[in-house]
């Protein structure tokens, strides 16, 4: 018995087989006419006499095809429709591509039947452009047009060609007015989206060149800093060694002398420089011990030294200099300090401060969030549906439910691109019909997509529920916020320490001076008046005035300033420089207690090891607030900006925070230097997507719902919250129970700062010049740039003693007048002008 062959291949139906044939068939014979069309393009002309000539080999036609192309040409082109013609061969390679392997794609019929009105409309139009070359109109195209010019006239021919090829895009293309319009304004809109898109990109690299140059400048300031304490070092030891050198010098004077002779020679006692370090050596001369104890200067101890007579064994008197280590004795005194006195309390400055208990801040009865059971199963159905007509399937949705916003979690199934979910936002919005949809796709960490839809019936986060929490009662920062509460209902705390400095914008109305209060009242009720100040800017005169009553508490003013909420513009600038100058001192002060920051400082200073009589102080926290940025800009501009970008540069490590509100987040006031150096950033609703760009470096904050509904990023993810609610009366409670209280003498008085404009030339007195007057001079005329802060920032200058260069520099004919926010000018060019006017001044 024959055994079947299971593995024998499937064979392949004829009909494929005979369909393959065909289409090969169609195929070439649109090629040959394809290649028969365009060669008699070119030679018709000449292959006309060769036609009428079919079957005389003599005669050769000039078409690739022969006579039988030429015939081809002369009988669907010439004579047929022109150049329309190319359709035929068109159609018979895609009719030959479809039949041999029926691709969906390729649809001979339907491409028919869309060319039919441009077969009729080409010749004809051909026919009224060049009505000689029937190669282009074809006879049909001639004679239609012969018949129509007789008919309507030459002008009538084009208007009704321009008519019916109008009247085919309306049809084919649906194009009508508004749909015209809309395109147009879409392309609009996708150009200034570009032009958003460019500026972003713009503003980052801007930010990034920013951040590597400030990169740059603290690793130089670290080597500096580290090449100071070289030389230092390499100083006490070249000094150490020349004392020992001098004692042992005095010592073999004192050996060749008598001991009586040695009492009445006049003894000096060198005193050792701050970090002299000697070892003991005995030496045997003089009858006299001298101990060198204490050697610090930071604790504060004068130096002691005790004489003490003592004869040895053999009658002869022992110069015994004894050192005891610097480090080892300033530990000690220290440790003895605190043993003594306890550590420095801060908070001993007001013993009797009480701070403002929870009971003054009000507590909301909608403090738990309720959502109905029906919103939450109708707007999982609305959200599963709107996507369903789409085509995205979901495999999993979760609802998480926050005070104000239910934040629903889609697992999509598999293969849904996320973009595609991306784009429904508006069309998700309108189905749910809630305003404020924000589509977070994918949520950061996880695989899913979330889509936040606004409760229906939003609850009150109260500023008590929030100060009360376990969270932030137990909170372990330096200047904790407790901003609200998160979509999952939890209290968030962030520190304004590690932030370090805040940008808040919002359009009107929106919670940025609910959310300032709740900044403010979250630090009074954490810091104590000694720990912490506020320095207050309030162009809009009514936000802040209310912590007036807390100036000699929690402020701090300039030291001539009547108020301390500064309310006038042109004040700011005093307090911003003046603020520098706190900068500057501190980082003087960190340099000397050799520390890096604020918290090791205050640390050290509380264990005693920093001498109060060497300048070191307690340093309290500062905090600027500046409720209304943009109008600041506005009347100030680069005055106001240069101080605050350097503050906000430089001032994290010496514990200045700044935090910034503005209505409008526009480029022009938020720029890029301004917003480098602010990474803690905090949106309340705006209107526009570019304003939401230009706070968050991303769109979503006018998707907002307003009323304290925020969003917060320091650089990283972004964080829907709701800002806790504080209410004035509440503020007004506190601030009194806070006022009523003993406090300081005054608000903390800032460094004095006197404006570049103080002082004329007139009271500048030239035979009493600063000791860099020269040296001042010579960066000047180098840079050719008269500022004060060039002098500052080359020579290590205060602002005051660079100010009082500056008065000189033009006293003496260097530098120009005072021209407002402008550099000075600088009236000598060149180094050999200037030599010659300080030899004169000499
Ligand atoms: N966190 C919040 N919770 C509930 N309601 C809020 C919250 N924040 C603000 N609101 C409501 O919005 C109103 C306006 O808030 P707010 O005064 O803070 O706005 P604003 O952004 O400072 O406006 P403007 O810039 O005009 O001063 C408040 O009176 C309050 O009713």
């Amino acid at each position: 018995m024959a055994i079947k062959n299971t593995q024998e291949e499937p064979k392949t139906p004829k009909k494929l087989i005979v369909k393959t044939i065909i289409g090969i068939l169609f195929l070439v014979m649109g090629l040959i006419l394809f290649i028969s069309f365009i060669s008699h393009f070119f030679n018709g002309f000449m292959d006309q006499s060769q036609i009428s000539e079919l079957m005389d080999k003599n005669e050769v036609a000039n078409n690739v095809f022969g006579k039988f192309g030429a015939l081809l040409g002369e009988v669907f082109m010439t004579k047929g429709i022109g150049i329309t013609a190319f359709f035929v061969p068109i159609f018979f390679i895609l009719l030959g591509l479809k039949v041999a392997t029926n691709w969906k794609k390729i649809k001979p019929f339907t491409t028919l039947y869309q060319s039919i009105f441009f077969i009729i409309w080409i010749p004809v139009f051909f026919g009224c452009l060049f009505p000689d070359y029937h190669v282009f109109s074809g006879v049909m195209g001639f004679e239609i047009n012969d018949f129509l010019n007789s008919f309507i006239g030459k002008l009538g021919v084009i208007l009704l060609l321009v008519v019916s090829l109008l009247i085919y895009c309306v049809i084919h293309f649906k194009m009508t007015y508004q749909s015209v319009q809309a395109k147009l304004e879409e392309r609009a809109k996708l150009n200034s989206l570009k032009q958003a898109e460019k500026e972003e990109l713009r503003l980052k690299e801007e930010q990034e060149k920013l951040r590597q140059r400030k990169e740059l400048e603290e690793q130089e300031k670290i080597e500096k800093f580290n090449k100071e304490v070289e030389k230092q070092q390499e100083n006490d030891l070249i000094e150490e060694l020349n004392l020992i050198e001098e004692y042992e010098k005095d010592a073999v004077k004192s050996q060749q002398i008598t001991p009586n002779e040695a009492f009445q020679q006049e003894f000096t006692v060198h005193q050792p420089q701050e970090e002299e370090q000697i070892t003991e050596t005995p030496l045997n001369i003089t009858p006299l011990i001298i101990e060198d104890e204490t050697l610090n200067n930071e604790v504060d101890f004068t130096p002691n030294y005790d004489t003490q007579e003592e004869k040895n064994e053999s009658g002869t008197l022992e110069l015994k200099v004894q050192h005891i280590d610097e480090e080892e004795e300033f530990e000690a005194t220290s440790a003895r300090l605190v043993k003594e006195q306890g550590e420095y309390n801060q908070r001993l400055d007001l013993p009797n401060y009480q701070f403002p208990p929870i009971s003054l801040l009000r507590k909301y009865d909608n403090g738990n969030t309720l959502i109905d059971q029906k919103e939450l199963e109708s707007n999982k159905n609305r959200i599963i549906e709107t996507l369903g007509n789409y085509g995205i399937g979901i495999s999993q949705i979760t609802a998480t439910i926050g005070p104000t916003v239910t934040l629903y979690e889609i697992v999509p199934q598999a293969g849904v691109r996320i973009s595609k979910i991306k784009n429904l936002e508006d069309d998700i919005a309108l189905s749910l019909s809630a305003l404020g949809i924000r589509i977070i796709a994918p949520i950061p960490g996880k695989g899913t997509i979330g889509i936040e839809v606004p409760n229906s019936n939003p609850s009150m986060v109260s500023m008590h529920s929030v100060i009360a929490s376990q969270k932030f009662q137990n909170v372990d920062m330096e200047l904790p916020i407790a901003f609200g509460k998160t979509i999952t209902n939890e209290t968030f705390v962030a520190d304004l320490a590690k932030m370090p400095h805040l940008l808040m914008a919002g359009a009107t109305g929106q919670g940025k001076s609910v959310g300032l209060n709740a900044i403010i009242a979250s630090l009074i009720y954490k810091k104590h008046p000694s720990e912490l100040k506020f320095v207050m800017v309030d162009p809009k005169k009514v936000e802040l005035t209310l912590y007036s009553k807390i100036e000699r508490h929690y402020l701090a003013k300039l030291p001539d300033a009547e108020e301390a909420i500064i309310t006038d513009n042109t004040k700011v600038i005093n307090t911003l420089n003046s603020l520098c100058i706190e900068m500057d001192d501190r980082y003087e002060l960190l340099k000397n207690a050799f520390v890096r920051n604020i918290k090791e400082y205050n640390a050290k200073f509380k264990e005693r090891k920093l001498n109060p009589e060497a300048g070191h102080r307690f340093l309290p926290y500062i905090v600027l607030i500046v409720d209304e940025f943009a109008d600041l800009i506005m009347t100030a501009g680069k005055e106001v900006e240069l101080p605050i970008a350097r503050l906000a540069q430089l001032a994290r490590a010496v514990g200045i925070h700044l935090i910034v509100a503005t209505q409008r987040p526009s480029v022009n006031v938020i720029t890029g230097t301004i917003k480098a150096n602010f990474p803690g950033r905090v949106a309340f609703r705006v209107t526009s997507k570019i304003d939401s760009r230009t706070i968050l470096d991303s769109p979503g904050a006018d998707q907002l719902i307003g009323k304290g509904d925020m969003l917060y990023t320091t650089g990283n993810e972004l964080v829907r919250l709701q800002c806790a609610f504080v209410d004035t009366p509440e503020v007004d409670k506190i601030t009194e129970f806070i006022g009523d209280q003993r406090g300081y003498a005054d608000a903390m008085h800032l460094p004095e700062y006197v404006g570049e404009e103080s002082g004329s030339s007139l009271d500048v007195d030239l035979s009493d010049r600063d000791a860099l007057f020269e040296d001042a001079a010579r960066l000047i005329v180098m840079n050719q740039q008269g500022s004060a802060s060039l002098l500052q920032r080359k020579l290590k200058l205060g602002y005051n003693r660079a100010g009082r260069l500056i008065d000189q520099l033009e006293a003496a004919g260097i530098v120009g007048q005072f021209e407002g926010s402008k550099a000075r000018q600088v009236l000598i060019q060149d180094d050999a002008s200037l030599e010659q006017l300080l030899n004169n001044l000499n």
